[in-house]
């Protein structure tokens, strides 16, 4: 008889697993629902509250983890951030409380790759090309038939030094390479308010899964938001609300 899934089951993470944790929370698909089009996502006003509340019950040792911009982050949580950390660009930037971004140069060769991209999908029903600080992204979300031409776009230009492509949830991106969600955390790690606390990473995409692994080397674990899949995350929970309930009753 096949088994009901290849792949192990992970377990619901123990509240306590937050008890002296440092905290790192994707944004799309782990803290809100993904939307149609990147720009659709919303923020209700029960994370504007819960993001300070759990910064304030773990001592500042919180921050967010995501794919997007920094400045994409700051349009959807601004108010709400505080003094919470924020790692955009899929690890290649990163604000500490209170700081001033820290990134690489943008390479040039992302304003070629953003004509090319638009010239050929640009127009096409469906395809949303998003331009982000630090990469080029093509979504296929509504145009699912556009996906091997999307991918296949992207990975001729990732043959250029210095970038590679990011593949995600109904979208490929061409982004910085040299970095990526697990060396951001590892980076954090090294100061207060971070240093010396098992960091615990949640999050629901393939670009999460560099932060799952670099957690559970230091002691921490990750926990994937979604359907079981090949992961190093150690826990699971299904969705975006089962999530917020876990983080609401642990704040
Ligand atoms: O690391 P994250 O914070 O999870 O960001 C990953 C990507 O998220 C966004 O794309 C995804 O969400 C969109 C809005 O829900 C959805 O339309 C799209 O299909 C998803 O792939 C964002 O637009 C990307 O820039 C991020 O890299």
């Amino acid at each position: 008889m096949q088994p009901p899934s290849a792949f192990a089951a992970l377990e619901e993470p123990p509240f306590s697993l937050l008890r002296d944790a440092s905290l790192f929370l994707d944004f799309d698909g782990t803290l809100v629902d993904l939307a149609e089009r990147p720009d659709g996502v919303e923020v209700d006003d029960a994370l504007h509250a819960l993001l300070p509340r759990l910064a304030e019950r773990l001592d500042g040792r919180v921050a967010i983890v995501s794919g997007r911009s920094v400045a994409q982050i700051d349009d959807f949580l601004g108010g709400s951030l505080g003094q919470i950390a924020v790692v955009g660009s899929h690890g290649a930037e990163i604000r500490r409380a209170g700081g001033a971004i820290v990134r690489p140069e943008r390479p040039p060769v992302l304003e070629t790759a953003e004509a090319a991209f638009t010239e050929r999908l640009g127009d096409r029903p469906g395809v949303v090309i998003e331009v982000k600080s630090l990469g080029v992204a093509i979504h296929y979300r509504m145009a699912p038939e556009v996906e091997p031409e999307a991918k296949a776009l992207v990975e001729a230009f990732a043959r250029h030094d210095g970038l590679e492509v990011q593949h995600g949830k109904m979208m490929a991106e061409l982004r910085m390479a040299g970095h990526d969600k697990g060396t951001a955390i590892a980076a954090l790690l090294e100061d207060a308010p971070f240093l010396g606390h098992a960091p615990i990473f949640v999050g629901d995409d393939l670009t999460d899964e560099p932060g799952f692994v670099l957690c559970a080397r230091h002691g921490g674990a990750g926990i994937l938001i979604g359907s079981p899949r090949d992961t190093a995350a150690r826990f699971r929970l299904e969705d975006v609300w089962r999530l917020r309930r876990w983080l609401e009753a642990a704040a």
